[in-house]
């Protein structure tokens, strides 16, 4: 569905030159969601945008549909759905006309039109709302009337620009519930953004991580935590120079990484931690070191950028806010 070979730009001003995209190369098959996941700044928008056939590449291919997107935009077009950041529909309008025109505008018959838009709205949780001004729906059923907007000509790529981003966690669990039920529905191949961890974990089966206009990682979120963050393990013992001990010891375990010390707790990288608890304690208990609390935990996507970037990603975002990553 989408084939993305060395797709850079750079944006030249007379100031600086901004390079966003650094040589991408993406492959999304049919009916695959993948999330794009990175800090502020990291050209996902960007990216999104060339695929999109918003802006051209400065350099590189993209193929969407198998039409090319410089060469034919229109084709491109024709097949995908792209819900940008914030609103796309005007706010005059009332719900169900301003997917009505959007259809008639792509090219349906006005009744096709009409009941594509009512069976979507049905779909996004929008019944009753048809008459109602897009001005005076809340922002969770805004949100979902712009992926409607995006769906109304049935295109195979559904490309969401951080679908979510300031939705309370109820509206955000609302709006997934609806793209899922609907990506299965319609067989749509779903491209999206996010900032936020647990959604990338949860709603797409592979996650592409970017930084710095360069893709740093991309495979499924299991196997992108086992290979690059590990489980993380919690250790608190009675006293400070126990902790010491056991941390010595943890470091020459097979499978340990980066035991750190804090007062009378201990943090370390662990392999397949949960199945060393038993050892653990034992070892403990042998050396007179008394365990009063083990943790493991999964790692988290934030983990996995962690150990690719030293950064953990809240950081990054907060630390590149409005930056340009000028060379
Ligand atoms: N039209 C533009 N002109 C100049 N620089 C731009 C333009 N659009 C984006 N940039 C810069 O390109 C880089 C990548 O921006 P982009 O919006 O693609 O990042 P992003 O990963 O989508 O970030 P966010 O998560 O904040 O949306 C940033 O440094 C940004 O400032």
């Amino acid at each position: 569905m989408i084939e993305a070979r060395g797709l850079t730009k750079d944006f030249v001003s007379r100031k600086e030159t901004v390079h966003a995209v650094r040589g991408v190369d993406l492959d999304v098959g049919r009916g695959e969601t993948v999330a794009v996941l990175g800090p502020n700044g990291a050209g996902k928008t960007t990216t999104m945008r060339m695929l999109t056939t918003l802006i051209a590449p400065t350099a590189g291919t993209a193929r969407v549909a198998g039409y090319d997107v410089v060469a034919d935009p229109a084709q491109v077009r024709r097949r995908l759905g792209y819900v940008g950041q914030g609103n796309g529909a005007g706010h005059g309008q009332r719900a169900l006309d301003e997917l009505y025109v959007q259809g008639v505008t792509f090219g349906l018959e006005r009744r096709a039109a009409r009941s594509r838009a009512q069976e979507l709205m049905a779909g996004l949780d929008l019944a009753g709302k048809e008459r109602t001004k897009v001005s005076e729906l809340s922002g969770g059923q805004r949100r979902r009337l712009d992926v409607a907007m995006g769906l109304m000509h049935a295109p195979d790529l559904l490309v969401l620009d951080e679908p979510s981003t300031g939705l309370d966690p109820h509206n955000r669990a609302n709006l997934w519930e609806h793209i899922s039920a609907l990506r299965t529905e319609h067989d749509i191949t779903l491209l999206l953004t996010t900032h936020y961890l647990d959604e990338a974990d949860t709603m797409a089966a592979r996650v592409v991580i970017v930084d710095d206009g360069r893709i740093i990682a991309d495979d499924t979120p299991e196997a992108l935590k086992t290979r690059h963050a590990g489980d993380r393990l919690t250790v608190t013992t009675a006293t400070a120079e126990q902790t010491a001990r056991l941390a010595a010891r943890l470091e020459a375990w097979e499978g340990t990484s980066g035991v750190e010390l804090t007062g009378t707790t201990l943090h370390a990288g662990i392999v397949a931690g949960s199945t060393r608890v038993t050892e653990l304690v034992r070892t403990a208990d042998a050396d007179g070191i008394q365990v009063t609390d083990v943790q493991v935990r999964r790692p988290t996507l934030d983990d996995v950028f962690l150990a690719l970037t030293g950064r953990s990603l809240r950081e990054a975002d907060t630390a590149t806010t409005g930056e340009g990553a000028a060379a």
